[in-house]
């Protein structure tokens, strides 16, 4: 049988906005069938204009307000909504953190967990202008080469030049490439018929070295007038590091595999819980320097170590938790699918002079279950696993290895719910409360730590 949807495109409703989805938008629902709204918050009653209709769900817009929610404030810019850039920006911080802690609340309950309990989400002090990285599309707009963002649900850029959440230092380096692009007549690229030269500029700036990388992302494999180029890039105040990243497929990954150092180091340094970290083009670094200080500290305070354990960090990176956990246990294992991180992750440990630290490059499917057959037995195993979390291999390895702890960073709170069942399957069970930290205030993402030890 064909199925109904109960909505109309091009027709009002009148529906009360009951939640977030992960891009920030409200969600409301008419006889149980999902409508995703921008610029809406839940608790407000609005009227709707449904734009399109799909299978499972539909997506609207509010035509007026009707009651607003009390937790609305005065946005700083309606494209940081169009965009996603930062679409909580019209929720009272305040609430914003409540909202955080009540999201990983209410998967639990759903599930039938409403005895793990969350503590309330540590906030920042200045929750704007902290993203120490930006990924910027390039485009043509109106026939000119542009920076912005894309309009959401679309690849339309809607140009930008205060980016809010950014540090402004970045977006003033964006911009200046984005006018050295245009001198030297570079063209952007055009995905429709996969032509032109530049589709992202990605800045990365040290928080405390205030050292820059600049990666110009290219379809092609040369830059026309590369060398003077380069060169002006090369005097903007703080650049250290050019990186050339090649992808010339058309896809919506923003970096190739292909990195060449066009000027400069291939790295830049940064510091991070008083150690030293040198970051290349194609590392994961958390993006919010002040508050990864706080949520790491935090995970090791939470694994209360003695001096003489070993640990296990899966998904390690560039090695940020295994050099901060190193001076505090006998030895570390760290595990990381990417080649590059990596490398700096070995970099950084004999750059801090730390010995007593392991890294391997591999799929953590793959390197767990070997360490597990290989009879490695570790007291602790910190995971900070990506959005889709854990995979259930590494669950099995972890539970066959019996440590006393493990310590689980999320970033997706639907992930992290459902390993703790997986976990509680092999009679592992989450101590104390989930911890969530804001590390992306104005937008819905939402970061935890929690611990589990065995039954
Ligand atoms: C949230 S980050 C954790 C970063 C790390 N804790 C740090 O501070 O640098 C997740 C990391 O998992 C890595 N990764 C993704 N899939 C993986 C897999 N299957 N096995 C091992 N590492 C993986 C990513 O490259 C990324 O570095």
């Amino acid at each position: 049988m064909k199925f109904i949807a109960p909505v109309e495109k091009n027709k009002t409703y009148e529906v009360t906005i009951e939640d977030l989805t992960y891009q920030g938008m409200g969600v409301a629902k008419i006889e149980n069938f999902p409508i995703f709204i921008a610029n809406s918050l839940p608790g407000e009653r609005i009227e709707m204009g449904v734009t399109k209709v799909q299978k499972t769900y539909a997506f609207g817009r509010v035509v007026k307000v009707i009651k607003e929610s009390p937790d609305r404030v005065e946005g700083s810019g309606v494209e940081y909504t169009q965009t996603g850039i930062a679409p909580l920006q019209n929720l009272a911080y305040l609430a914003q953190l409540k909202f955080k802690q009540q999201q990983i609340q209410n998967l639990l309950n759903k599930d039938h967990l409403d005895d793990i309990k969350v503590d309330e989400t540590i906030g920042m002090e200045n929750p704007t202008e902290y993203r120490n990285k930006a990924q910027i599309p390039v485009r043509n707009v109106q026939g000119e080469l542009s920076t912005g963002f894309f309009r959401r649900n679309s690849h339309d850029l809607i140009p930008i030049e205060d980016f809010y959440i950014q540090d402004p230092v970045i977006d003033k380096v964006i911009l200046q490439v984005r006018d050295l692009l245009r001198r030297f007549h570079v063209t952007a690229y055009d995905e429709r018929n996969n032509s032109g030269v530049i589709r992202n500029v990605i800045v990365r700036r040290g928080y405390y070295s205030h050292e820059i990388m600049v990666v110009l992302v290219t379809r092609t494999m040369t830059i026309p007038g590369q060398k003077a180029l380069v060169e002006e890039i090369s005097k903007i105040d703080g650049v250290v590091s050019i990186v050339q990243n090649i992808n010339s497929r058309p896809t919506n990954v923003i970096m190739g595999p292909k990195d060449n150092v066009l000027w400069g180091e291939a790295v830049i340094h940064d510091e991070l819980m008083g150690l030293k970290f040198m970051i290349s083009a194609h590392s994961f670094y958390q993006v919010n320097p002040v508050q990864t200080e706080k949520l790491y500290q935090l995970a090791i305070e939470k694994a209360d170590l003695k001096g003489n354990e070993t640990v296990v960090d899966a998904y390690s990176g560039i090695g940020t938790i295994s050099l901060a956990v190193a001076k505090h246990v006998k030895k570390v294992y760290g595990v990381e699918v990417v080649k590059e991180a990596v490398q700096d992750a070995k970099l950084n440990a004999s750059l801090n002079d730390i010995e007593n630290v392991k890294f391997i490059t591999d799929k953590a499917e793959r390197q767990m279950a070997k360490w597990e057959s290989d009879g490695l037995k570790p007291d602790v195993v910190f995971v900070d696993p990506p959005r889709k979390g854990l995979a259930p291999e590494v669950i099995d390895s972890i539970a066959d290895m019996k440590p006393k702890k493990i310590v689980y960073i999320s970033c997706n709170p639907a992930t992290l719910v459902r390993d703790i069942q997986l976990f509680s399957d092999h009679e592992y069970e989450v101590t104390g409360d989930i911890q969530p930290v804001d590390q992306f205030p104005q937008t819905p993402h939402v970061e935890s730590i929690t611990v589990l030890t065995a039954k």
